[in-house]
């Protein structure tokens, strides 16, 4: 069944629009952040590291962003270059705006935290006018991420991205990616979300996420299908709500249920299983595959994410995600 019609005719599979910052990930594992001494640098931001994965997963990508005018923002957009992704529109800042910094706190394979340092940051001063009508134009599909709706102009950005996505017919996901520290309150972030959310035909997200969405609705249950069935009022035709290492569950307009187990996996830190997991899985459904195999595909990938030190280097290859699957299921991998 397939659920998600994509346009085969456009020349470019995936474009994401949203952030571009660096993670330093915390070197000395399994201690509080007071007590690290050395981080490693990596290109980092939810849509950037969506957007890699889908490079190396084969798919023909390109990114909507703004980054700042100094070594950071260069090194940012060398290593998308690298990975082949068309950085065409992505947009330098002439203001003074710096890189946004995401510092990892590694206490445990379980109790990871991110220390944020994003005032004056590039990624939200995009421009609704310095987003590329063709390049939406010509790509299946669109990535938007929540953090990009927190302010404007960034916010703005988005909304103009989505309006042409709707106009050309490219298909639009929406990774709610919500990071607390950039919003000023509940309200404005619901609201936000809410409107974006209208406008999209696949919707990712963890609970707690959706939680934060529902602040004007009646859930008092957090019941997963009354989130998702609001969802297919609008332009939704899947909304995917993710546990952790509980698995996740796909919620289709044809009132049907489809589930996903975790794999096992040798933790290093959580972060970045969201991201890999919805490249690995935006990925299978592009191929055609079933809902199943494309939510297993992207819990593959997470696995090898989250057992990896960093996320944007650690985005694997398809057949990287495959032979994972293959070990899993000869038993070979079985610490959780
Ligand atoms: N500890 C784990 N072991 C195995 N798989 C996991 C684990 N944690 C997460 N995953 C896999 O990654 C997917 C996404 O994880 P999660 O629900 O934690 O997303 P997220 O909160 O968006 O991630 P992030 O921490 O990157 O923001 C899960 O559906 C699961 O397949
Ligand atoms: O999204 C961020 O700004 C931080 C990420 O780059 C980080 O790698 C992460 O949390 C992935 O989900």
């Amino acid at each position: 069944m397939t659920y998600v019609q994509f346009p085969q005719q456009k020349p470019i599979d995936f474009v994401a629009i949203g952030r571009l910052c660096i993670d330093l990930n915390a070197n000395e594992f399994n201690r509080p952040m007071e007590e690290t001494s050395t981080f490693t640098k990596y290109v980092g931001g939810s849509p950037a590291n969506i957007t890699i994965g889908m490079a190396r997963l084969g798919k023909k990508t390109a990114f909507i962003g703004k980054i700042a005018d100094d070594q950071m923002g260069r090194f940012i957009a060398d290593y998308l270059r690298r990975d082949g992704i068309d950085t065409s529109n992505v947009v330098t800042d002439r203001t003074g705006a710096v890189t946004g910094l995401a510092f990892t706190e590694i206490k445990s394979p379980t109790d990871c935290s991110i220390l944020m340092y994003r005032d004056n940051v590039a990624d939200l001063k995009l421009k609704p006018g310095e987003v590329d009508e063709e390049l939406i134009a010509n790509a299946k599909m669109l990535l938007i991420s929540g953090t990009a709706l927190a302010q404007s102009p960034s916010r703005e950005a988005v909304f103009q991205a989505l309006h042409y996505a709707k106009r050309h017919g490219t298909v639009v996901a929406f990774d709610l990616d919500y990071r607390a520290y950039t919003w000023n309150s509940d309200e404005e972030t619901a609201v936000y979300y809410n409107l974006a959310a209208e406008k999209c035909d696949i919707i990712l997200g963890t609970r707690e996420e959706f939680d934060m969405m529902e602040v004007f609705d009646r859930n008092p249950d957090r019941s997963d299908s009354v989130t998702a069935n609001k969802w297919f009022d609008y332009s939704a035709k899947i909304v995917i709500i993710k546990h952790g290492k509980e698995g996740s569950i796909a919620y289709t307009r044809d009132g049907k249920r489809h589930r996903a187990n975790s794999y096992p996996a040798k933790v290093i830190k959580t972060f970045g299983a969201g991201d890999s997991y919805a490249s690995g899985f935006l990925y299978g459904v592009m191929q055609g595959w079933s809902l199943e195999d494309s939510m297993s595909f992207g819990s593959a990938s997470a696995c090898i994410v989250i057992s990896s030190h960093s996320c944007s280097d650690a985005m694997p290859s398809a057949d990287m995600v495959h032979d994972y699957i293959a070990r899993c299921e000869r038993g070979e991998i079985t610490v959780s």
